[in-house]
């Protein structure tokens, strides 16, 4: 459960803190406060360390309960989330990244779009920003008609953008101040570049951009992003740039890109401080650069090459796509001449395992601060997470800011959101690859948690099923096929004649478990004919025991030469007498154990992609020698049992149709190797 999160680990920097308490007294006084003084609970003694206090649970119900729309005192049933963002009609980021976002957190969303972008997977190629007008005019339709609990600012492009929407931010949260609304939460997203390495701002609006970021709560850098403020920060406090924000950025020196991981947590540091904001610092450059190294090393492995090639082959491209900024300075920071061990070493200790994240929280922005804090330190928490071996990662950071802005509601402090927001992205990340959208970085999927998946579940079954149908004919004529597939094979064919019953072809032991899962599944069923027909099928099943306890033996089917089970002593083939009668052998107590194992999740879907492969496994291969009957019985069966997989699969999420999927594949896998 999110208010327990085991691995949310903190520390504090060595950096020195620039936040004095004079400065925290000024937020808390303004309506721009950022929300350790407008959300947080008020002074409280050590129990603070416990940041689930009461107090601060009660200080979270009393403002959600403010959040009214004005006409009544109705709690809204969801909170009402805004992003300003452009666009991206290939769906995977900016405005509609966030609205997918918005509604598998369960909020309600608005939009106010800043320009109109022409990309898809593989690039940016056109960008048209909004009059600065009429993007007003979209800030205030919205503002002036619904409460806004909680928002994203996403990618502004221009000066005159970023203006626009900090000028309309500094008068909403002196209405809201105003008209005793709670300051919402704000997350600010300082977008600069694309994965494909296109700029999503122009360099005059990156000084400019700085202007708006101390209004945020928290602001989500990528690593590239990152690089650029630390450096920007450092030249404005030069005074570079400092007294007009307008004038042209210097040119003469570049961000340094950090080579390590613990070097941007560092420069996370350093922006968090210099700002006043809380910064979660993304590490998911490091990632894709192991994912990009990875697939450039299956293909070096594949082509042969040496390791020199590749890297120069995909330096440049990779480069580019990972970090956007300088990337021949990149390709050397990052990857270097050994790209795998340089993102190893980038990560730390088993980076390449894990993609973590930070959350950087200066001094004052720690509601418990005064408990486990070194005075003037940043807190900075560690975000764990597995990293997923993909490239498909277009939108990421825009669907964790729109993430954290949807969660914040739902959390008591920010270090619980970023972790909840953090876990949902491995989820809808791992769910990329399956996507098949568009030829480049991918997007990620965001229903992964909850949405039905649109596929139809035989559909993809039968192709689980013809595969393996080949693979055991193959099998059985293929001249290398082993002895005992050969023999099992040979007995097969002739130890069964037609119009044999499928009694004699199953061990007792084996319909027994079938008999068990036919019930399990009746007792899952919510439909009473559902329920009828699985009890029906259970007692078709069970009454071919008897004649399957007297009848199979399998020793001359599992292929084994000696037997171990103790009805055989060691015997070998050819000296059963019989004690196998109607018993289980390996394979068989395999299948009865995995059927067992499924009966105790309770499930009706998984029960019948369990239960699917063995009666549509026996349809293919033994209907053809059944009576007429026997045969037409079974593949009504199948049948029904098909119609309720899939209707269970239609009303599955994503994960739930991937278990099932996994389960059918599984059984067939096991039906086969004992046929
Ligand atoms: N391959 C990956 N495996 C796991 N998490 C990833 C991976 N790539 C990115 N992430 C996560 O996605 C989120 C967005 O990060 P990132 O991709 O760095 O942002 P951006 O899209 O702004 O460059 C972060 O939480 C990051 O850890
Ligand atoms: C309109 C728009 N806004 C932001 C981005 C950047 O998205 P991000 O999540 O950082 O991921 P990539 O697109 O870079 O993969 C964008 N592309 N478009």
């Amino acid at each position: 459960m999110a208010y327990e999160h085991a691995n949310v680990h903190e520390s504090h920097s060595s950096s020195q803190s620039t936040c004095t308490s004079e400065s925290s007294q000024q937020h808390a006084d303004s309506p721009l406060a950022h929300d350790s003084a407008a959300h947080s609970s008020p002074a409280h003694g050590s129990a603070d360390r416990f940041h689930h206090s009461l107090a601060q649970i009660q200080h979270h119900a009393a403002t959600m309960l403010s959040r009214t729309n004005g006409a009544d005192d109705t709690y809204p049933s969801r909170a009402r989330v805004l992003s300003v963002e452009g666009s991206d009609p290939i769906g995977g980021a900016g405005t509609m990244a966030d609205m997918k976002a918005f509604t598998a957190h369960g909020v309600f969303g608005y939009a106010a779009m800043t320009c109109v972008c022409a990309q898809n997977t593989q690039g940016v190629t056109d960008i048209v920003n909004m009059e600065p007008d009429f993007l007003r005019e979209q800030l205030i339709s919205v503002s002036s008609d619904g409460i806004i609990d909680s928002m994203k600012i996403g990618m502004l492009g221009t000066p005159e953008i970023v203006d626009c929407v900090r000028d309309w931010l500094v008068d909403l949260l002196h209405d809201y101040e105003r008209r005793g609304l709670p300051r919402p939460w704000i997350v600010i997203d300082p977008v600069m570049y694309a994965k494909s390495g296109d700029s999503l701002l122009t360099p005059e609006a990156e000084q400019e951009l700085r202007s708006i970021l101390p209004l945020a709560d928290i602001i989500t850098p990528n690593v590239p992003e990152l690089a650029a403020l630390a450096h920007a920060g450092a030249h404005t406090a030069a005074g570079i740039g400092a007294a007009d924000t307008a004038s042209a950025p210097d040119t003469a020196s570049t961000p340094t890109m950090p080579r390590t991981w613990d070097e941007a947590v560092n420069m996370a540091c350093v922006v968090a401080q210099d700002l006043g904001v809380r910064v979660y610092a993304k590490a998911g450059m490091f990632a894709l650069q192991a994912s990009e190294n990875h697939a450039a090393d299956k293909q070096l492995a594949n082509s042969e090459s040496n390791t020199t090639d590749a890297c120069e082959a995909e330096s440049a491209l990779q480069c580019n796509d990972a970090c956007g900024v300088e990337p021949a300075m990149q390709c050397n920071d990052a990857c270097g001449a050994e790209p795998t061990m340089q993102c190893n070493d980038a990560r730390g200790v088993e980076p390449v395992m894990q993609c973590n994240d930070v959350l950087v929280e200066p001094a004052a922005l720690c509601s418990e601060s005064g408990s486990s804090a070194q005075a003037g330190s940043p807190r900075i928490t560690t975000l764990y997470g597995p990293r997923v071996e993909t490239v498909n990662v277009h939108g990421t950071g825009d669907s964790l800011s729109s993430s954290l802005a949807a969660l914040r509601p739902r959390f008591l402090d920010w270090r619980e959101t970023a972790q909840a927001a953090k876990d949902w992205m491995v989820g809808a990340i791992s769910g990329a690859n399956d996507l098949h959208v568009g030829k480049g970085h991918g997007p990620i999927d965001f229903t992964w948690e909850s949405a039905p998946t649109s596929r139809l579940f035989t559909d993809e079954y039968w192709g689980i099923l013809s595969q393996a149908a080949a693979q055991h004919r193959d099998g059985a004529h293929n001249p290398t096929a082993t002895q005992s597939q050969q023999e099992s094979a040979s007995h097969d064919a002739t130890a069964h004649n037609a119009t044999s019953t499928l009694a004699s072809r199953y061990p007792a032991e084996y319909l027994e478990a079938y008999v068990h899962a036919l019930i399990a599944a009746a007792s899952e069923a919510s439909d009473a004919s559902d329920r009828a027909f699985f009890i029906h099928c259970a007692s078709n099943v069970s009454a071919q025991i008897p004649a399957a306890a007297t009848g199979y033996r399998h020793c001359a089917y599992d292929g084994d030469v000696t037997h171990t089970g103790s009805e055989h002593d060691g015997k070998r083939r050819g000296e059963c007498s019989g004690e196998c009668r109607g018993k289980c052998s390996g394979k068989c107590s395999t299948v009865s154990d995995a059927l067992r194992a499924i009966a105790d999740q309770h499930s009706l879907g998984l029960l019948a992609a369990a239960l699917l492969p063995h009666f549509w496994i026996a349809s293919l291969e033994y209907g053809p020698t059944l009576a007429d009957s026997e045969a037409d019985e079974l593949s009504d069966i199948t049948a029904h049992i098909a119609q309720i997989a899939n209707r269970e699969a239609r009303l599955a999420s994503h994960r739930d149709y991937q278990r099932m999927i996994d389960t059918a594949r599984e059984l067939t896998r096991l039906e086969y190797s004992m046929l």
